[in-house]
């Protein structure tokens, strides 16, 4: 009988899990699988998640929450190619579940679970700490985050508004690439690090991406004027990135990325502060994930 391990944020989403528990309770017992629930609490839970799967010995971990409730999980499986991450989306943006083809309704994506089609995920190791299971950036997107973080507010009104402000007032870079068998300078708005396809949004920054080739793409926006936004904007969102005269994408399994006036980075929807040297190393095959 498969032991499952749900590991719940309380805050994740905004989203009232009140009926969770009894949802979960209902679906093990149809399948007749085991399982224990865990909450976090937003401080030591890489540790005590690690005590829990060491305690009980699941087959499947699910994080139950937001991409940072993901990123938590993962961090915890890394490399245990016995244990599956399962994903039960209930953050703001739900990046990743959307790109591994899981619903956004708990039924559907518990019944998905049960299944167990699984995928060998690559992560990104940033700056030889981080990882990234989907899409970090630097630059034009990573301040846009940390604007409407700090406004504190929500919905797609208060996004729009942020967005035309984050734009009016974009800067640009000067930044050094190396990827070890070649080195370039180019002027970006934003240089993305790809392990997948797609932003939370729908937006398709990257419609070559695969989470299981072994590497990752980087996705550089190069200068261009206001109105470019309509082309870019058709571009994001009919999958076709690479014809675009702005954009230039790199298959890479490492890159040193420098500048030297700092610009504020993002890891899989989290603001991590300002940078002026970005590694990124891709590690193949690193998690053994649930997708639908
Ligand atoms: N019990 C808790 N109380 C307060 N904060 C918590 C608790 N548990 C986890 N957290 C915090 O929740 C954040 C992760 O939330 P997560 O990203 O999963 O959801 P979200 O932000 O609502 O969704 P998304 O990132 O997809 O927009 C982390 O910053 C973590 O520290």
């Amino acid at each position: 009988m498969n032991h499952l391990l749900f590991v719940v944020n309380p805050i994740s989403g905004g989203i009232d899990k009140s009926d969770l528990h009894h949802q979960i309770d209902g679906c093990c017992k149809t399948h007749q699988a085991e399982y224990s629930i865990i909450e976090t609490k937003g401080k030591n839970d890489k540790e005590r998640i690690a005590d829990r799967i060491k305690e009980l010995s699941p087959d499947i971990v699910i994080a139950c929450g937001g991409d940072g409730t993901i990123n938590l999980v993962a961090n915890v499986l890394l490399g245990k190619d016995n244990v599956k991450l399962g994903i039960l989306p209930l953050g703001s943006a739900n990046g990743l579940a959307t790109e591994l083809d899981i619903p956004e309704d708990i039924e559907g994506s518990l019944e998905i679970i049960l299944a167990g089609k699984t995928i060998h995920m690559d992560v990104l190791r940033i700056n030889k700490k981080y990882i990234s299971l989907h899409l970090s950036d630097i630059g034009f997107n990573a301040a846009l985050i940390k604007r409407f973080e700090a406004s504190g507010s929500r919905g797609k009104l208060a996004y729009a508004r942020h967005f035309f402000a984050t734009l009016f007032k974009k800067k640009t870079r000067k930044y050094q690439f190396d990827l070890g068998y070649t080195k370039f300078n180019q002027r970006a708005e934003m240089v993305v690090f790809a392990n997948a396809t797609k932003y939370g949004t729908g937006a398709v920054v990257n419609p070559e991406g695969h989470l299981d080739d072994g590497k990752f793409e980087i996705c550089i926006f190069k200068p261009s004027p206001w109105y470019a936004m309509f082309s870019l904007a058709y571009h994001f969102f009919t999958g076709q990135m690479k014809r675009s005269r702005y954009v230039s994408i790199l298959s890479a399994e490492e890159l040193h990325l420098s500048t030297k006036k700092s610009d504020i980075l993002q890891i899989d929807g989290e603001d991590l502060g300002e940078y002026k040297k970005v590694h990124v190393q891709i590690e193949p095959a690193q998690l053994h994930v649930i997708r639908g």
